[in-house]
Formats: structure tokens, sequence, C-alpha cells
């Protein structure tokens, strides 16, 4: 038995009406109100399961593409998976229960620890040197990651093919559901790549040349190239030269030509193609590169590149205006048949934050991407412009990423910081969708352990704060612009409400497009989400979302099936159990459901 609300036409199968969807998945309510002004509150009843132990053969049949043999291990919002258990979950599960495809690490959480104990924060590895191969990727995945980025900065775009590659087949093989993000390079001004050295160290009181010249062959000595070619105009003698947001300093001390003669002021290690900013009189240089260009020509290629193979996310490098990413994505919608890559902004300017709310309402995410951000305001600032950029995200609906340095230590050691263990809670604290690793998992000695800290801190800073109720029920604004949009957000903001206050098991969302498990995810529910989607681009789009545990599954308009199907397949999986208690929204048949698994 179960009870439920309905927002519908007074006629119980709303499709029955024989009205089209619109392209966009327009929930068939709105369709409803328009016809039916008066709205009805149902309470119906449906008819549970007969809880038979395997699926019936309608379920397998009306399961259609997914109804291969091989079930799938993937994308997990998953907690903790004792390392002892990794080498049972790693391995690809197949059994004629197909019809529902979710990874193994999630199955085998689920099994073990009940639902509540999911990890809700989502994690990003970045990929480099250390983390290429495919069983690297593999221990990664099995360790929680849920994306995978890839810097454009680095490496050539076959190696970036490959990477790729083995992600899509650790998915295919293995059933994760590991999105892909391509991060841009960006026309920000950066050194070169040290003719192939990994690194150059900088003594205090050295003199380095910076020159605009390219190098024929090996890079001579305590020199470095720089990427822009007003460099050595634009500079002045006195102006101080940041590496890395300040990890390494310089003084300008003399111009000679294309060359520019500094001294070291601040030692340490120079990178590759690390970023360079300069200051004068205790402010950023800007004038000049605000003219460059947000997406190069280079990075045209690549987001040319990333669309042919197929890349989930695109996060772009200094965002300066909502102009450059409403550019992009009409670009995608042209190449990459309607709007299947996220378009993610990295804030990381000054400008980026001046144009904060319409740079994030024309973007499908952003990243506090606090490397370059700090090296361009003051260090103080960024925690302050963190929590900004967190809050503006979840007001409206946004995903949204905090990276760089949660564990740099963690790239020479086994064991993070008590600080960098408190910058990491600090962010799981603030509700945000997903943490990244950048030089710890791309080029680090400990990418898995790194992994294993964000995920455990994760996991117990979520349950002290669910204990503790901490969590201040945040006012969230109105964003829905549409009618039926605004029913969808009711129904998930009241979804998430009773959730808390009848202390469910889950919620499960059935949603085409991911539209309407985002708005569950932003409530930011006690009880993990089942995001239930018919498509794999949109399942590993969901993995990005705070809370989400996608899944991908085939289903109807009619969610009486829908449920059933659902309660089969995961009972006969062990993922659920008869008297869980579960919330079903939808966005086909915009209902509110309450009920005991049968
Ligand atoms: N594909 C790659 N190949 C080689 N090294 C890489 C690769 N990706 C990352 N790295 C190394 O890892 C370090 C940190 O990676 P990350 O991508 O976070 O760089 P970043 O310069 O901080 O980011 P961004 O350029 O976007 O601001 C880089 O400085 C580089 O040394
Ligand atoms: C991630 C990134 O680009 C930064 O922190 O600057
Ligand atoms: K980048
Ligand atoms: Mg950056």
């Amino acid at each position: 038995m179960s009870q439920s609300i309905q927002f519908s036409t007074p006629s119980r199968t709303p499709h029955l009406l024989n009205l089209p969807h619109s392209q966009f998945n327009r929930p068939l309510s709105s369709i409803s109100f328009r016809r039916f002004p008066l709205t009805t509150i149902k309470y119906t009843s449906i008819r549970a399961s007969s809880s038979s132990p395997s699926p019936s053969p309608d379920l397998d049949s009306s399961s259609s593409s997914s109804s291969s043999s091989q079930v799938l291990l993937s994308p997990n919002g998953t907690g903790a998976v004792k390392s002892d258990e990794r080498s049972v979950v790693a391995t690809a599960v197949t059994t004629d229960t197909a019809g529902i495809e979710v990874d193994t690490v999630t199955e085998a959480e689920l099994k073990e620890n009940g639902f509540r104990s999911t990890r809700r924060t989502k994690l990003i590895c970045t990929i480099g040197p250390a983390t290429c191969g495919f069983e690297q990727l593999e221990a990664l995945a099995v360790g929680g990651m849920n994306v995978a980025r890839l810097n454009m900065c680095h490496g050539t775009r076959d190696w970036h093919r490959g990477v790729i590659r083995s992600v899509r087949r650790l998915n295919e093989e293995k059933g994760f559901a590991v999105a892909i993000m391509m991060d841009t390079e960006g026309s920000e001004i950066h050194m070169g790549d040290l003719g192939g050295e990994a690194s150059a160290k900088a003594e205090d009181g050295e003199i380095w040349t910076f020159t605009v010249r390219a190098f024929d062959s090996s890079r001579p000595e305590r020199t470095i190239s720089v990427s822009y070619d007003g460099f050595a105009e634009d500079v002045r003698v006195g102006d101080e030269l940041l590496v890395d947001g300040g990890m390494v300093r310089f003084e300008v001390i003399e111009k000679i030509g294309p060359d520019v003669k500094c001294l070291c002021t601040d030692p340490g290690l120079l990178l590759p193609r690390a970023n360079l900013t300069f200051w004068r009189d205790g402010s950023l240089v800007r004038e000049r590169n605000a003219m460059l260009p947000t997406i190069s020509s280079k990075d045209w290629l690549d987001i040319d590149f990333g669309i042919a193979e197929g890349v989930d996310f695109i996060a772009v490098s200094f965002v300066k205006s909502a102009e450059v990413i409403n550019h992009l994505k009409s670009y995608l919608a042209a190449r990459s048949r309607g709007g299947e890559i996220g378009v993610i902004a990295k804030i990381e300017s000054i400008d980026s934050l001046t144009n904060l709310e319409e740079i994030i309402l024309a973007s499908d995410g952003a990243m506090v991407a606090r490397g370059d951000l700090g090296a361009q305001i003051p260090l103080e600032q960024v925690p302050a412009a963190q929590q900004r950029i967190v809050q503006v995200c979840r007001g409206l609906n946004k995903p949204v990423i905090v990276a760089s340095q949660l564990l740099e230590s963690m790239i020479e050691y086994p064991t993070p910081t008590r600080a960098e263990v408190a910058d990491v809670s600090e962010a799981v604290r603030q509700r945000s969708d997903a943490l990244m690793l950048s030089g710890e998992s791309a080029m680090g000695q400990f990418p898995d352990k790194a992994l294993t800290v964000l995920r455990t801190v994760s996991l117990r800073i979520e349950r002290w704060w669910r204990e503790e109720k901490r969590h201040e029920s945040v006012p969230l604004q109105a964003i829905g612009s549409t009618f039926s949009d605004k029913i969808s957000e009711e129904i998930c903001n009241s979804a998430a409400k009773m959730a808390n206050n009848l202390g469910v098991d889950a919620v499960f969302v059935y949603t085409t497009s991911g539209h309407m498990a985002s708005l569950v995810s932003r409530c930011r529910p006690d009880c993990p989400i089942f995001a239930f989607t018919t498509t794999t681009s949109v399942r590993r789009r969901l993995n990005l979302q705070w809370g989400l545990i996608p899944f991908r599954l085939s289903f109807s308009d009619d969610m009486e099936s829908n449920l059933n199907k659902t309660f089969s397949l995961l009972k006969s999986r062990g993922m659920i159990k008869s008297g869980d208690l579960v919330i079903a929204v939808s966005d086909m048949l915009q209902s509110i459901q309450v009920m005991n698994v049968p």
C-alpha cells in the first residue's frame, strides 16, 4: 500500500490524453494543467509488486536496450569500500537479472551497509602520468572516482584519447559510469614545458631569464620560455612575477629585447607550463591579458576533439563572462547532437567573480579553481569566495566543484596535514557537490591514498553532520521559469522535506533528462537519492551531483509498473529489502509516492 500525491489531470493515465511530450521532456502535467485548471491531489493505493524473487518475464522484455545479459558496475555515489572487498567488487558481474545498470562498488556498499551510509560528496581525479594506465584507472574507480578530469594544458591529444578510451572500456566492462571532464588550457600566460624535465629548482638570489623566444634544442640554463608574445613588452622593471600563484616569486630587474631578467625572491619548484602572473604596486596587472580570448584557437581544436571522443563535461578555464559560455553551448548544441556535453565554468579570475551570477546561470556547473584564483585575489579572500560560489551554485541548482590543493602535501607524502583534512571537511560541510584532486592524482606518489582520504573524510563529516542535525534548512530560492518547472521544484522540495521528517531510507527519482534528480539533490536530503534514467550519458552526468546514485533503467510513463520493476530488480540484487521506506518522484507523471518496499 502506498500513499501518493499526484499533480495530474482527473485521468489516472495522463499519457492517454495523447498530448505530445515536448522536446525538453516537460512533464505531462504541465499540459494537463492548462487543460484542466483544477489541480487534484490524489491519494491512491498502488498494489505492491507480487515480490517474486526473480523478475517476471515482462520485466525482462520491457528493458529493451538494457536487456543485455551483462550487468554493469559503475558510477559510484558510494562510500568506502574496505580494501579486502575491492578485489571482489572490481570484477564484472554477469547475471540474468539484467535491466538495471549499477556499478559493483555501489552494489557492494548498499548490500553491506544499507542505504544511509553511502557517500554523498562526489570525487574527481585529474589523470596524469601517475594514473593513466588501465589498472591505475580501475583502482581509482574502485576507490570512488566519479569523474576523471583531463587537463589539456598537458599531454598530447593521443595521450588523452588513450585515457578516454580506457575509462570508456572500464565503464563498459566493469559497469562503472565514470564521467570524463575535459579542462581547457585557456590563453592565460604560462611557462613553457621545461624541455622535458619534470621540474626545475629556483634558489633564492638566482637570476633567471624569462623569454618569449622559443628554444630550438634543449633549454638554456636558468631560462624559461613564456607563452605570451606581449610579455617582454608588458612587464616593467620592479614588477613582481608569481609562478603558480606565488609558489615561486621573482622580481623583474632588467629587460633586454625579448628577454626579461628576474631575481628569485621566494625559492621553489618550477613545474612545466606553470601559470604566470605579474603584479605592480600590490595588484595584479591584467589590462593586456584581458584581451586574450577565453577559448583560444588551440582550445577550439581540443573542444572538437572532446566532442569527437564524447566527453561528458568541458570545463572552461578563466571564464570572464556569460557570453563565452553561451557561445560554447550553442557550438556544442550544433555539433554534439543536442546538449549532451555539460559546460562547467571555472571561477579563477577577478572578472569571473564580478560576473558570478550570470556566468553560473549560463553554465551547467562551476568549479572553484582555487589555484589560479589565489593568484588573482589575495589568498585570504579565497575562502569567502569559495563559500559564495558554493552558495550561488546551490541557489541556481548547478553542481559545484571545489578544486586545488585539497591534499597538496600528498603529492609527496602518504598522509595529509591536519590543515588539509580541515580544508576537505569544510568543503564537505558546505555541501559542495564534488571535490577534486589535481597534482595529487596526476603526478603524485600516492594517488590512491589521496582518494581514500577524500572518501573517508567525506563519509565521516557527512555522517557527523547528519547525526548532529547540524544542517540548518536553508530556504532555497525559486528558480523554475515555467509553470511545469515550478511544479517539479515544489515536488522535489516537498519530497526532500518529507524524506527528512519521515526518516525514509531513500528517495527514488525517475528522470529522463536528469533535471528532476538535480532538483532533489539540490535539497540535500538526509537520505541518498536513487536516480533512475534511461540513458547512459545522463547517468554519467548525474555522477557529478551530490547524493545521487545513478542507475540506468528503462521505464515507462506508468509509475506503478516502474516501481514494481525497480523493486524486483533491486531486491533480486540484494540492494534493497522488504520494509525499506522509499519516497518516489518522477518527471513523467509529476507525483510523490511514499511506500514500504513490498
Ligand atoms: N596529462 C598530464 N600529463 C603530464 N602531467 C600532468 C598532466 N596533467 C596534470 N599533470 C601534472 O599535474 C600537475 C597538476 O595538475 P593540474 O591539472 O591540476 O594542473 P594545474 O596547472 O594546477 O591546473 P590548471 O592549469 O587547470 O590551472 C601539473 O602541474 C602537471 O605537472
Ligand atoms: C583547477 C584550476 O584550474 C585551478 O585551481 O587553477
Ligand atoms: K586547465
Ligand atoms: Mg587554473
